[in-house]
């Protein structure tokens, strides 16, 4: 009996507290609306109370905007719950925002999802913009991403892929399918944690594998989720505690950190000269060691070194495997594209048993595929959301400070203004046209742009264009038994990154001499 007694003291001592928190509230959103009536804010959907316009997103929430930016214009507002966003839907806008207004705009918002999963902002892809954040990034662009690192790495790349096609031609020879979004989410593991981490996925067994991609896709699913919290900054958490987002986030967090304590403590146990080379690994160890100062409060700590490796492992892992899936699915459904590529491979590679690296520049009708199938599938549809860090004017609308912005890549990709017949996969239209990804041409935004533009693009795209090529130059392929081309499924899985939802089955042929 004491318990009610108990709650209702509690409450009465909280009641003042409450109602000035509520007083607070009121006058700051009053004082919100009053500077709000004096700017030209972007148009969009009027929001609902409350709930703003997260009714209108939808499972795919790229898709949404895209229809509501073709009524609304290409700079549109919507407020996600009380969080204003401003999505950008056409080239130019992309450009106004991430090449002249880069600096006003280069933040990161703090999220719930992201905040877990990065140890609260101390990674590089969801730090807010400081100091921290460009000297965590200037150091990993030096050890990680730098051109000579990654060449450095081409044996692995090399070795990785040659397991796969071995592993490949057992189905071929037995006439089975194999599943390629599993092998490829596979591959792209191997290689990325044993570049970054000195160490190889590939021995695992079929559980553990699957245990690991469905921890990179329910980590990406996290990062990419709409918390409540995010969006009801008061009442948000028991919304989440209810729904089992909550949970699930706390499940993956711990998941994730005992797989980078794994990686640590393999490194701690084993003697750095005894490996060729220090990887990233051990250079944040040797910076915990050190207690290295970052920016102007930040003594790097153990928590820092797996908020790296979390950037690391989820950034680099499923991107590149999403690319190889999307890219492989067309091939199957667009045969003429298949053959033809095929014919450039291997009349470039000849007699070679495998495609290399030295081969790559060579293959130029590759580079057009690649191009084609990531303008329609771009592996992160909305990029990362930025936050505005001061106001400035955008095409004569007021883009207030604080405010999220999100670039639909996906929706860019498919523009008609900017693709005549947007939706046909023809690498051809990339012929003579001096459009590419790496960041200077907004109709093709598959990298971000920019201050916060994708360091690792060259790491990516190599392992990419290596494993598609060699996919091809090896084995023909075909639909399994008793599916056309018209019954594959090309539906999206949601996430921060946008994978196919029903994984892809092929077989594989090996090709009459
Ligand atoms: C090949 C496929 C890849 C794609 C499509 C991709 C895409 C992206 C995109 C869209 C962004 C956000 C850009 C922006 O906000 O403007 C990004 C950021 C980032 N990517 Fe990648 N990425 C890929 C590979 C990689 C790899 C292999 C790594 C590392 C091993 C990596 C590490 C990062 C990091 C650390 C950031 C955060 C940059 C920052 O906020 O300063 N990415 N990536």
């Amino acid at each position: 009996m004491a318990l009610p007694w108990l709650a209702l003291n509690s409450v009465a001592s909280f009641l003042p507290f409450f109602v000035s928190g509520l007083l607070l509230l009121l006058l700051r959103r009053v004082n919100q609306r009053k500077s709000n009536n004096h700017h030209q804010l972007p148009p969009g959907p009027p929001p609902l109370p409350v709930i703003g316009n997260l009714h209108q997103l939808g499972p795919l929430p790229h898709q949404s905007l895209w229809r509501l930016s073709r009524v609304y214009g290409p700079v549109l507002l919507v407020h996600l719950g009380r969080v204003p966003t401003v999505v950008l839907s056409s080239a130019k806008a992309a450009r106004e925002v991430l090449k002249t207004h880069d600096l006003d705009t280069c933040s990161r918002p703090r999220l719930i999802g992201t905040g877990r999963l990065s140890y609260n902002y101390i990674d590089i892809a969801f730090a807010p913009y400081g100091d921290y954040w460009r000297e965590m990034r200037k150091l990993c662009i030096v050890e990680l991403f730098s051109a000579k690192r990654v060449d450095g790495s081409r044996f692995v790349r090399e070795e990785e892929v040659e397991a796969l096609l071995e592993q490949i031609g057992e189905s071929a020879a037995s006439g089975s399918a194999v599943d390629l979004s599993k092998s490829l989410m596979g591959l792209s593991a191997a290689i990325v944690s044993r570049v970054a981490f000195g160490r190889s996925f590939r021995g695992l067994g079929a559980a553990e594998g699957n245990m690991l991609v469905h921890i990179v896709h329910e980590a990406l699913a996290m990062l990419g989720s709409f918390s409540a919290s995010d969006f009801f900054p008061y009442f948000g958490w028991i919304i989440d505690r209810f729904s089992g987002l909550h949970k699930r986030l706390e499940k993956n967090f711990h998941e994730l950190d005992r797989f980078y304590q794994q990686i640590i403590n393999d490194h701690l146990q084993d003697h750095k000269e005894e490996r060729d080379e220090g990887d990233i690994v051990d250079l944040l160890l040797e910076m915990e060691k050190n207690r290295t100062q970052l920016g102007e409060n930040n003594i790097f700590t153990r928590d820092h070194t797996k908020a790296i490796l979390m950037d690391i492992f989820l950034a680099g892992v499923d991107t590149g495997s999403i690319i190889m899936e999307w890219t492989m699915t067309e091939l199957a459904r667009n045969p003429r594209v298949m053959k033809k590529l095929q014919d450039e491979i291997r009349s470039c590679v000849g007699n070679k048993k495998a495609v290399t690296e030295d081969d790559l520049d060579q293959l130029q009708y590759l580079k057009l595929v690649l191009k084609e199938s990531m303008r329609l599938h771009p592996p992160s549809v909305l990029l990362i959301p930025r936050e505005t860090m001061r106001h400035f004017k955008l095409f004569g609308y007021d883009i207030p400070l604080g405010t999220r912005i999100q670039v639909n890549a996906w929706g860019i990709g498919r523009d008609p203004e900017l693709w005549e017949d947007p939706e046909k996969f023809y690498p051809e239209r990339f012929e003579n046209s001096p459009i590419d990804y790496k960041g200077q041409h907004f109709e093709l935004l598959i990298f971000g742009s920019g201050r916060r533009g994708c360091p690792g693009i060259y790491m990516g795209m190599v392992t990419v264009e290596l494993a598609i090529a060699n996919l091809l130059h090896r084995f023909d392929w075909r639909l399994p038994d008793g599916m056309t081309r018209e019954d594959m499924n090309m539906e999206e899985g949601a996430g921060l990154t946008v994978f196919k939802k029903v994984p892809l089955l092929l077989v594989p042929v090996e090709p009459c001499e």
